[in-house]
């Protein structure tokens, strides 16, 4: 899994197109979205992942709460984005990954919002710029770190 993690003012985003034959089916209020005062984790799930996708869950929750504390952001924004990797997951899983890392976001008590999965999206951030405003992870199963 790859994580861009950007502290921001605002992200915004709107669905354009779908960019997957089954796209996640989403409701009229989903078509737009916006989050204030917000880290926002740009995600790609990998096929690596397709190893051990509960384990990727739990490590990408630990990282993105551990920035979340440093940079003392109450609210959360889960991004699935297919641009950090060449070797991406196949959707199905990569939508149930994405969603558990929001189910587990919230149960630790973060305002988290996430964009729809599997369309083309514009999408507006602003980013903070302070020295720990931009980071990134990758995170993979143990189970590939002994091949
Ligand atoms: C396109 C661009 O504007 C938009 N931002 C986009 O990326 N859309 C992606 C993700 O929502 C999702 N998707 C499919 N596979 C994956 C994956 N392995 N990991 C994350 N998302 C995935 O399916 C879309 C097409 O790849």
């Amino acid at each position: 899994m790859r994580v861009l993690l950007i502290h921001s003012d605002y992200i915004e985003y709107e669905v354009k197109d779908k960019a997957l034959k089954n796209p996640e089916l989403i409701s009229d209020e989903m078509k737009k979205g916006r989050m204030d005062e917000v880290l926002v984790a740009f995600i790609s799930v990998e096929k690596v992942d397709e190893k051990n996708p509960n384990e990727i869950v739990d490590k990408a929750v630990e990282e993105i709460v551990n920035v979340a504390k440093q940079v003392k952001a109450e609210n959360l924004f889960v991004y699935p984005f297919a641009h950090l990797s060449s070797e991406l997951a196949k959707p199905s899983v990569a939508l149930e990954v994405l969603k558990k890392i929001e189910e587990k976001l919230k149960e630790k008590g973060y305002n988290v919002g996430r964009a729809p999965f599997g369309y083309y999206k514009a999408f507006k951030i602003s980013c903070k710029g302070h020295p720990l405003a931009e980071l990134s992870r990758t995170i993979v199963p143990e189970a590939a770190k002994e091949e």
